[in-house]
């Protein structure tokens, strides 16, 4: 049920930034200044049809799901999927149930979305204290370069910190299509993540309660076709703070790169996967054990991109830091505690910068004794 809320929690705010999808529309063939990387670093499409580039792990989750049913035993597709979230933090999954006529139906919307006129798109546009709606996040000041990107964020459980002005103002089909997805990828990222208790060797009952009535937000990003591609990026490298993310790649174009042993690899787009992928959360919950990776987007100059990203947190009102019994198991917490919200606020209030707010996280020399 939905309650009409008078203490949605303001995870923080963004500086307003122009429409990238505007600026596109205009014939330019330069782009600003404040889209060229200070590095000048070219930033090329990697084909992942090349042979030498290592293929991101993909997972059918219809067999993990069948074995899990079946048997506590560590079976062969528990064992990819913990080597996966070990050693890539990123892998795809597929016959994971969530219905293809949603995606196609939700696809269809988020498409719609992101075509309407500018000036319905104003009324759905960030305010300037709160960072839910049409921008960019991240943004902390007026130099800071920008993503060659348009996306719309929006946080959709628990249901009391729903920002409920901005969903009334939704399109009242892609509300219902978005409702329908936020429920069955929750459904779907609980799944893998008690699949992932499971293979880590975590308490059951600690999983449950860290992650059940968990924060889920949801970002579309549009990426417009760009006339300097290499000079611009999408998204800025950075890793997710969430525990583990879905990603929907609406369309077949590639342009989603993680970095794997310090070389960039696509992530190819393939019909009806979902990209998985490990957050800063779940490296904390997992003590280190799941790491989260970085990665970024590249545009093209021809084509345009678009994608879901679904982050999946753990509650409210928890204590994020290594899940007590894999500090019991490891016999050293890597992480510091904090209130979830003390680290979202944190989070939310740099600018993104690979792992680093991981690193304010970590504990490297005081380890918590275990008794
Ligand atoms: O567009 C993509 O493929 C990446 C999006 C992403 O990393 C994010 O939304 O956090
Ligand atoms: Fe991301």
């Amino acid at each position: 049920m939905e309650t009409h809320n008078d203490e949605v929690i303001n995870f923080g705010r963004s500086l307003i930034v122009p429409s990238v999808q505007e600026l596109a529309k205009k014939p330019i063939s330069k782009i600003p200044p404040r889209y060229v990387r200070h590095d000048n670093q070219k930033h090329p499409l990697i084909s992942s049809d090349d042979p030498s580039i290592p293929f991101v792990p993909v997972i059918d989750l219809h067999s993990l799901f069948a074995t899990a049913s079946e048997s506590s035993t560590y079976s062969f597709e528990l064992n990819k999927l913990h080597t996966a979230a070990k050693e890539w933090g990123f892998f795809q999954v597929i016959n994971h149930g969530v219905s293809e006529s949603l995606l196609e139906d939700f696809k269809r919307e988020v498409l719609k979305f992101f075509k309407l006129p500018m000036e319905e798109k104003q009324k759905l546009w960030q305010e300037e204290d709160n960072h839910e709606g049409f921008g960019q996040l991240f943004v902390v000041s007026e130099e800071q370069k920008l993503d060659w990107c348009d996306m719309f964020y929006i946080t959709t459980l628990p249901h009391n910190l729903r920002q409920f002005q901005l969903f009334q103002k939704l399109p009242p089909v892609l509300r219902e299509k978005l409702e329908a997805y936020s429920m069955e990828i929750k459904k779907l990222a609980m799944a893998i993540l008690g699949e992932m208790g499971k293979a880590l060797g975590m308490d059951n009952e600690e999983m449950t309660e860290l992650f059940d009535d968990g924060v889920q937000s949801i970002r579309m990003n549009y990426y417009p076709p760009c006339p300097e591609p290499e000079l611009a990026l999408g998204f800025s490298p950075h890793s997710d703070a969430d525990a583990l993310t879905i990603l929907y790649q609406l369309t077949d174009t590639e342009g989603l790169q993680v970095r794997k042993d310090g070389k960039w690899v696509p992530v190819k787009p393939l019909p009806n996967a979902l990209v998985v992928n490990i957050g800063d959360i779940m490296e904390i919950v997992t003590n280190g054990v799941y790491k989260s990776i970085e990665h970024r987007a590249i545009v093209r100059s021809n084509i345009e991109r678009l994608s879901v990203a679904t982050f999946y947190s753990s509650s409210m009102g928890t204590e994020l830091g290594p899940a007590r019994s894999l500090v019991a198991q490891h016999n050293v917490a890597n992480f510091r505690r904090v209130p979830l919200e003390e680290y979202f606020k944190g989070f939310f209030a740099r600018k993104l910068d690979g792992k680093s707010f991981l690193d304010y996280m970590k504990l490297e020399e005081l380890k918590e004794n275990v008794t």
